[in-house]
């Protein structure tokens, strides 16, 4: 049976004094799935994300989500610059997965006791997929998890990501259509 990760029903929203950006949208996210989410600058993708993570209200409709864990586009501003990755990561996630996941993600536990700008952007961004995955979600957010990657290193990042998806379902957020047709079981396209 299909394990639904998130449901968002009928859902309108608009910021004040603007116009409707969502008027009665609907989505659904299954664990095994990655969602794709296109669409031009300013035409709603961030504010997806924001209402899903419950930083915004919606005007009318309904969003439920499992235990979601997000990634961010731009992995040196993901993390505090003067504190180490193990130190950060040690904050916010139990660290009982840590080596099998390291070996996962294809990343030497040593780096992480490095600061952020010791690291390449590729090797960040896989320690915040590190970070998201020892939150053990079950719904991934993944906002340009890929586009501060050269086309290489962002391939192999999301194919990292995408080893567990027998755990997670992912909404990508994208500007990439080669990518998102890549990965995605399904691509919605917003209009601004
Ligand atoms: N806090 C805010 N208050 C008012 N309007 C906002 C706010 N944040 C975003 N907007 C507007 O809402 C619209 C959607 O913005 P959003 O950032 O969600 O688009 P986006 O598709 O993620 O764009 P991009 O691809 O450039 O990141 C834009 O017109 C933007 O100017």
């Amino acid at each position: 049976m299909n394990q639904e990760v998130l449901r968002i029903e009928n859902l309108s929203f608009a910021y004040a004094h603007s116009k409707l950006l969502y008027d009665n949208f609907s989505l659904h996210v299954n664990i095994g799935e990655v969602v794709s989410i296109l669409g031009e600058s300013g035409s709603g993708k961030s504010t997806l994300f924001e209402l899903i993570a419950g930083n915004l209200k919606a005007k009318s409709g309904t969003i439920t989500t499992s235990k979601l864990s997000q990634i961010f586009q731009d992995p040196y501003t993901s993390f505090h610059p003067t504190y180490t990755i193990i130190n950060q990561i040690s904050d916010v996630a139990p660290l009982h997965d840590l080596h099998q996941l390291c070996h996962s993600l294809d990343l030497d536990p040593d780096v992480l006791a490095q600061k952020p700008h010791q690291l390449s952007g590729g090797q960040l961004q896989r320690c915040s997929i590190l970070r998201a995955l020892l939150m053990k979600p079950s719904l991934i957010l993944a906002d340009e998890p890929t586009s501060a990657l050269d086309n290489i290193t962002g391939l192999h990042v999301m194919q990292l990501l995408m080893q567990f998806l027998d755990q997670v379902g992912i909404l990508l957020i994208t500007h990439d259509k080669n990518l998102a047709v890549w990965c995605s079981d399904r691509m919605i396209e917003l209009k601004a």
